[in-house]
């Protein structure tokens, strides 16, 4: 197994708060690992993490052997790293294709000078690009559209396009079918294998157990901050300790029983 994504004792502590707390898992280069947990348990703060937006308190985060736990978002961006938001990050004021071609800054970086033609031809290209992506996430009909005249499922495709924009390795997705009914999530799930399929990794986090036990390869289950288990994708909701964190005092509406949603 190569490990794309090591977490190795990383903790985050917020004041006396134990947001993340000794948590280690690796991810497998070309999988998709689910992350999973009640309300609260720490899900997004190991993405902020992952993806340089916190820095640990303590442990170390490789990519691909690297310790990356202290570079910024930026230079983990360059480095493969790009990401959704649980909390939707977009220009609303600008267009679907603007939206992407953000992603696309990366790729422009180091070759802004270049003047008349050449530049022309590499700003169509990045055009040509976003087009493919934005098509890609279904959304060719609104390409011109402003964000905010877009429904709640349609701007969550957008941060997926933006996300792929940049070409990563790694892609996080932070509660990709939040709000979503199942038919939509059902094409959310799809995007993500076919995503998965091209050679990048996934970590998902989300609620939806019909979309995690269809799509993840492996999944990891956090509470109060720590690794519950880590099981396969059908196996986790057989355990009696993963059932009790979501079924006790946490959030109910995450999971009701193994098949819920399906
Ligand atoms: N910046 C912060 N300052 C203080 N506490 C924080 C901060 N960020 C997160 N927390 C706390 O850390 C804990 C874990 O939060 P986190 O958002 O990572 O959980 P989660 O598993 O993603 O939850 P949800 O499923 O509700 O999104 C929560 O108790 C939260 O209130």
């Amino acid at each position: 197994m190569t490990a794309l994504l090591e977490l190795s004792g990383v903790s985050k502590h917020f004041g006396g708060m134990k947001a993340v707390d000794d948590v280690s898992f690796t991810v497998r280069q070309g999988a998709i690992c689910g992350l999973i947990g009640p309300n609260g348990a720490g899900k997004t703060t190991v993405v902020n993490l992952i993806s340089g937006y916190l820095k640990p308190t303590t442990g170390t985060i490789r990519l691909a052997g690297a310790d990356v736990a202290d570079l910024r978002p930026h230079r983990l961006a360059a480095a493969g790293v790009a990401r959704t938001y649980q909390n939707l990050q977009l220009f609303e004021e600008s267009t679907v294709l603007e939206n992407v071609l953000i992603g696309r800054h990366l790729s422009f970086k180091g070759r802004r000078w270049q003047m008349g033609r050449t530049r022309r031809r590499e700003e169509a290209e990045q055009h040509e690009v976003a087009r493919r992506l934005i098509d890609r996430v279904g959304l060719t009909g609104v390409i011109d559209a402003d964000v905010a005249e877009l429904s709640y499922g349609m701007r969550r495709r957008v941060e997926i396009a933006r996300a792929m924009a940049t070409e990563p390795r790694l892609l996080l997705l932070d509660e990709p079918t939040a709000g979503m009914n199942r038919t939509e999530s059902d094409e959310i799930g799809e995007l993500i294998r076919s995503i998965n399929d091209e050679g990048v990794t996934v970590l998902l986090v989300d609620h939806n157990v019909r979309l995690v036990t269809e799509v993840c390869h492996r999944v990891v289950v956090l509470d109060w901050g720590r690794v519950l288990t880590e099981a396969g994708p059908t196996e986790v909701w057989q355990d009696q300790r993963v059932k009790t964190a979501y079924l006790g005092t946490h959030d109910r509406n995450a999971v009701e029983a193994p098949d819920a949603g399906r």
